[in-house]
């Protein structure tokens, strides 16, 4: 599992630390790390030209003090000084004696243009607000630039603990950070500019607990229900899905289809879509009786191209089992009714859906994903998950917040969500907590989703039909 702990968390973590260290340990830990990351992007450090960002704190002292080491190995360093009278005394020392330059801001963006590596060490976890004007041409110097840019624990001007990214902020090809991942480096806006993330040890004991946790292939592995010797197609779970309508008979397929791959042993499907369900699953149970009559369900999934049928989106709402609402069933939902249900409930908007419930506009919840997802967990006292570029799950009781990486955008398509709905209803009735549902069905629909597109565009029944496939490369 792959973990982010909040700036209040490090900092506890790093007082602890320090006490029991020399002066200045940390920080050559943190530059040593940092300067061996930049030799592997550089390939030959000798001869190469290097140009630092340097602020203030002591982000810009790991900036110095890595910067010193490739100055050593035979790279020409300039250290750009944003505040000169603030730099890191011991970083800018340790540059100049290894043979390193410094400059004022006057002509950096010429330096930058010939360099091959930028190191960003404008502001770190010490930052507050968006970059300062003095550091935005910086940065966009940077992103016009041929150079290599490396972040130095956070791309400055991304919020740390938020992933909120407020007016301009650097742009990195590889971010090196320390101690643990920070939240704003997995999740989006930030995480899109922090480039590849690479974490180097400091010696951290971080003993509170997580704000996001990623799951990994082992940890899915983990999670995946199998079906034992004793199994038979009840004891697996049965999911029950109220979807479609004759408008959209689709998404009715479509998330049966998610649901045949989830690991339930059977899939009933109630609704005015049987025909079409049928038609392309045979192994479908299908009823047209309405949610109550139509036979013992572990979960169900309701919502995918309902329309406007409130009464059945109501009606799935009282089962006692967990439900899962998506798509027309979110703008159905009594919000008193999700509260007050004894049994587990699994939102999954996307971001117009989730500002919808929220009274807010869409680039809101964009711009602040774990903040919204949080949210609308608590308001609803339901496990949300917020689909997106980073997909983020949170549960009703607070806690670490899952954050899913493997999606890609050609998961952008129609029906797509239908799918996920169905595999994450089936993950329920398998017996999945919801938050783990939420966020194996995540997990195996982006990779899915990964291995139907393989760099070209795909239909929703493509990335169901790899979802077997993703579920064999998680076991591997
Ligand atoms: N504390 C520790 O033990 C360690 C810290 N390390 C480094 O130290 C960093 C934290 O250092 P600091 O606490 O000094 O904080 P930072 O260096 O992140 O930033 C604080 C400084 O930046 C200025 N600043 C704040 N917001 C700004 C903005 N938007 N634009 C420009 N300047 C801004 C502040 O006035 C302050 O001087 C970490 O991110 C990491 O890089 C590492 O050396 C590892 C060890
Ligand atoms: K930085």
């Amino acid at each position: 599992m792959r973990t982010a702990y909040s700036v209040e968390t490090v900092r506890a973590a790093e007082r602890d630390l320090m006490a029991r260290l020399p002066e200045g340990a940390l920080m050559q830990r943190a530059a040593s790390g940092l300067a061996a990351a930049c030799a592997d992007l550089l390939g030959r450090v000798y001869g190469s030209r290097v140009v630092l960002l340097v602020g203030s704190g002591d982000n810009g002292g790991d900036a110095l003090y890595a910067g010193a080491r490739l100055a050593r190995r035979g790279a020409g360093v300039t250290a750009v000084l944003l505040s000169p009278e603030r730099a890191h005394t011991g970083g800018l020392a340790a540059l100049r004696r290894a043979g390193g330059t410094v400059s004022g801001t006057g002509g950096a963006e010429e330096l930058i243009a010939r360099a091959d590596l930028v190191v960003d060490g404008i502001v770190g976890i010490g930052g507050k607000g968006g970059l300062r004007a003095e550091a935005v041409p910086l940065a966009e110097a940077a992103a016009r630039a041929r150079a290599a840019v490396v972040a130095v624990d956070l791309p400055s001007g991304v919020d740390a603990d938020s992933g909120q990214v407020n007016g301009a902020a650097v742009r990195a090809d590889l971010t090196v950070t320390f101690g643990t991942h920070k939240p704003g480096l997995l999740v989006d806006p930030a995480r899109e500019y922090a480039g590849s993330v690479r974490l180097v040890g400091i010696g951290l004991e971080l003993a509170a607990e997580a704000e996001l946790e990623a799951l990994q292939h082992t940890d899915v592995a983990a999670l995946l229900p199998l079906p034992g010797a004793e199994s038979d197609k009840y004891r697996r779970g049965v999911v029950g899905i109220a979807a479609g309508s004759a408008r959209y008979p689709g998404a009715a397929v479509l998330a049966v289809a998610g649901a045949l791959r989830g690991g339930a042993g059977a899939v009933r499907y109630v609704g005015p879509a049987a025909e079409a369900v049928i038609a392309r699953f045979p192994e479908t149970l299908v009823s047209d009786r309405g949610p109550r009559s139509a036979g013992r369900v572990q979960a169900w999934v309701v919502g995918p191209g309902v329309g406007d049928d409130a009464a059945t989106v109501a009606e799935v709402l009282t089962a006692d089992v967990p439900v899962l609402v998506d798509a027309d069933g979110l703008r159905l939902a009594e919000p008193a009714a999700v509260r007050g249900r004894a049994a587990p409930t699994l939102m999954t908007p996307h971001a117009g859906e989730a500002a919808a419930l929220l009274g807010v506009a869409r680039e809101e919840v964009e711009a602040a994903r774990l903040t919204s997802a949080r949210e609308l967990a608590e308001r609803y006292g339901a496990a949300v998950l917020l689909k997106g570029s980073t997909t983020l799950v949170a549960g009703p009781g607070g806690g670490a917040v899952r954050v899913n990486a493997t999606g890609t955008s050609w998961l952008a398509t129609a029906g797509s969500g239908d799918v996920l709905s169905g595999l994450a209803g089936s993950l329920l009735a398998a017996g999945l907590r919801a938050v783990d549902a939420g966020s194996v069905a995540a997990y195996l629909h982006g990779l899915a989703g990964r291995f139907a597109a393989d760099g070209a565009p795909v239909g929703a029944h493509d990335v169901a039909e790899a979802i077997a496939a993703a579920w064999r490369d998680v076991r591997d």
